[in-house]
């Protein structure tokens, strides 16, 4: 059964604030979407990738993803939208279909994840198998969490404290049957070409359109590396050995 990876990598990364586009970000010496790509081509499920990049950066994107991937797989850089929401319907659109049945597993991940480990992609792919239309692995929240009011010039009015035993912080990949989460892009498409307003995952969408979405256990190597800190962290894992 095919398993395709839309890699989402089309981001420009404000938030790092570095001069290159963020998946192009060096860590110990390596693209953060190349290191993405290489853990993704180690699950022996994976087999091609659809990596959405920067407009102006895909030929950028191509060489550093096939430089360091390890494995030979086929793999398709496409430009990406103006939301991640946007790049997924694009590198869904993308997909070849040749041979690819409605129920084959489409996984979408953040290259910004970059060191998530092969054997979540596996535990992913085989909820999906199992019989799940839309999978997301999840982590404890652990600190508390409050809903707080307007701000204000010096902080903000707390207006309530949230359980936090049934929250859980949502990772990538993600993992779904290719035609469901095609006509869940597809009904929210409207939404799609602002951030403001796009899905900030595509389990919402799924879970829009009435379908159960899965958790399974996540993993902190997925760390999105969103600020230097986080990239910072990265290296560290990177020099233990993730
Ligand atoms: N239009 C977009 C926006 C984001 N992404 C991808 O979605 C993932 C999660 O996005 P995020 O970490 O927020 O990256 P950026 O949007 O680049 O970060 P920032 O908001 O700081 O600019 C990243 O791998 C990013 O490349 C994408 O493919 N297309
Ligand atoms: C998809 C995601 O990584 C799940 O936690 C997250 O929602 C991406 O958010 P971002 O604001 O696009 O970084």
């Amino acid at each position: 059964m095919t398993c395709t990876v839309i890699l989402t990598a089309a981001g420009t990364g404000t938030r790092l604030g570095h001069a290159l586009p963020k998946a192009l970000v060096p860590l110990d010496g390596t693209p953060l979407v190349a290191h993405a790509a290489r853990r993704l081509a180690a699950a022996p499920s994976v087999d091609r990738l659809v990596v959405t990049a920067p407009a102006g950066y895909v030929d950028d994107v191509r060489r550093a993803v096939e430089a360091h991937l390890g494995r030979d797989i086929p793999v398709l850089v496409v430009p990406g939208g103006a939301s991640r929401q946007e790049s997924v319907a694009r590198g869904l659109a993308a997909i070849d279909l040749e041979g690819v049945a409605d129920d084959e597993v489409v996984l979408v991940h953040d290259a910004a994840r970059s060191l998530a480990p092969a054997d979540l992609v596996e535990r992913v792919v085989a909820a999906v198998h199992a019989g799940h239309p839309g999978v997301i692995p999840v982590l404890p929240v652990t600190d508390t969490v409050k809903r707080v009011g307007p701000d204000e010039p010096d902080g903000a009015p707390v207006v309530a404290t949230v359980p936090r035993g049934d929250l859980r912080r949502v990772q990538t990949p993600q993992g779904f049957r290719r035609d469901v989460l095609l006509a869940a892009h597809a009904a929210q498409s409207a939404l799609a070409g602002d951030e403001a307003t796009a899905a900030t995952d595509d389990a919402a969408l799924l879970e829009a359109a009435g379908h159960e979405v899965w958790a399974v256990a996540g993993d902190e190597l997925a760390m999105k590396i969103t600020t230097r800190r986080d990239l910072a962290v990265a290296a560290v894992l990177t020099e233990e050995g993730a």
